[in-house]
């Protein structure tokens, strides 16, 4: 296939992500599968993708300057190939301007008339004579930001008024780098030793994590294929997910409750840190998700999770008060922590999802926290950077709940990577991107306390 068809296949991809508000990853996986693209074309079309979605709005500004009508007033397709050929010429050292100046034209043709594919080349012609405009110009420091970051304002100042400016903009920057591949070794069947060996042989470049003992990172090739997956020998998780199960540190033969979990992540490191014993009750509102946890269970040969399709605010109704030891909520959230792997987050997610999740987050606490053995820990995750869905849920919760505390040792079950994190308050750890090279993810335990104890 060539090169123009590839990037064919960028534009309808970006239409569909702009007009159904699909999920860009959930689409080019599905694109992939489905299409006859030849798979040496494949890096190309999710570098595209991705980096023009993460670009946007920078894109957009340099974009703006040069057309002489407004942008939200161009065709969307037409707006959308200037994007991503304007992508590939800003960002794209390898791809020279000419050739993909030339192919946006020739797809211009083929879809609009003369005047359009003129205006196009028009439009690329001037960028590539002239250069990209300056952004120091932009008077105000926090919409700069935004802009050269390319980051919604509303998403730039909720960080710098949570977080402060050094602090937004480190996350801001982050977010446009490219994430690191983690994998978790399931040591219930091997070892990490054991796995590296293998993915040598299956040409991975692999070395194990320096911050999480069952974490091996992945500098080069996928996972998906390898015999160390179809065996169940490894999951593929970021390191910040693999802290739940730290923090939560079960023991051999406890019972616990995984309130929201699927694709079964976290439910399955608990079970396998409990070496298949005891009882992983792990439940999700969708069924066909519930699916999902159940495939990772048996390709990980778990005999110790128990999945249930179950509305987590309804639990009370089917489990007996106070009969988990530990209960895990890694609660449904804005996913303003992974950015990186999800950039059309950015342009989908608003402060009113962040206002209308926090209060579910509270009520799935609620429901939950009377199925929570006395003495025993409630774990809180999400994978978003939001003080409101984070330590505000938790406060909250803890305020109104006499018989709940938070867990001031939490940090003693922490690896000692993770000592340092400038996030981490007693009972409390927000991971920002960048950081430590994990996703933005925020992990909370609350102590139940003992009726007459202390
Ligand atoms: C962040 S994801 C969980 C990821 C999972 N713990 C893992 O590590 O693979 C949140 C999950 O909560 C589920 N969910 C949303 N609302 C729920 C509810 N009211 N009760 C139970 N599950 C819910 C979603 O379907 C989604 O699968």
């Amino acid at each position: 296939m060539k090169q123009g068809n590839v990037r064919e296949a960028v534009l309808d991809l970006l239409l569909k992500i702009e007009k159904n508000q699909a999920y860009s990853n959930l689409l080019i996986n599905d694109t992939i599968k489905k299409s006859q693209l030849n798979p040496k074309d494949i890096p190309l079309l999710t570098e595209l993708v991705y980096g023009t979605l993460q670009h946007q709005r920078t894109l957009d500004f340099y974009l703006q300057h040069f057309s002489k009508r407004p942008l939200g007033k161009l065709d969307t397709w037409v707006h959308i190939l200037l994007r991503f050929t304007l992508y590939q010429m800003v960002y794209l050292d390898r791809i020279p301007d000419r050739a993909a100046i030339h192919e946006a034209v020739q797809i211009s043709k083929k879809r609009g008339h003369q005047g359009i594919s003129g205006m196009i080349n028009g439009i690329l012609r001037s960028i590539q004579r002239e250069g990209i405009p300056k952004t120091e110009k932009i008077k105000d420091a926090d919409e700069r930001l935004a802009i050269e970051t390319s980051h919604p304002d509303w998403m730039i100042s909720r960080w710098i008024k949570q977080f402060g400016k050094e602090k937004t903009e480190a996350i801001a920057k982050a977010n446009l780098t490219h994430p690191i591949h983690s994998a978790r070794v399931n040591r219930t069947k091997t070892t990490v030793d054991e796995v590296l060996q293998s993915l040598e042989q299956a040409g991975i470049d692999a070395e194990k994590s320096k911050q999480v003992p069952e974490s091996i990172t992945i500098s080069k090739g996928s996972l998906a294929g390898t015999s160390a997956f179809s065996d169940g020998l490894i999951t593929i998780q970021d390191e910040g997910s693999m802290l739940v199960a730290h923090i939560m540190s079960p023991q051999k033969g406890e019972t616990i409750l995984d309130a929201c979990a699927a694709p079964g992540g976290k439910s399955t490191h608990i079970a396998e840190m409990m070496e298949n014993t005891g009882e992983v009750v792990s439940l999700d509102i969708h069924k066909h998700k519930v699916g999902l946890i159940d495939q990772q269970v048996k390709r990980l040969g778990l005999k110790n999770i128990h999945t249930e399709v179950m509305d987590a605010r309804h639990a009370g109704k089917k489990f007996e008060a106070e009969s988990f030891d530990r209960i895990l909520i890694d609660a449904p959230c804005s996913g303003l922590g992974v950015i990186q792997r999800k950039p059309d987050l950015k342009w989908t997610k608003s402060a009113d999802d962040v206002k209308r999740l926090s209060q579910i987050q509270l009520a799935i606490l609620d429901a939950v926290w009377p199925l929570l053995k006395q003495g025993g820990r409630l774990v809180y995750s999400t994978c978003t950077v939001d003080m409101e869905e984070n330590h505000e849920v938790i406060s909250t919760f803890i305020n109104n709940n006499d018989d709940s505390k938070l867990d001031k040792d939490m940090y003693k079950r922490l690896p000692d990577a993770f000592l340092n994190c400038s996030g981490l308050k007693p009972g409390m750890l927000q991971l920002f991107p960048g950081e430590k090279g994990t996703d933005g993810f925020f992990i909370s335990s609350v102590c139940k306390t003992i009726k007459g104890g202390s």
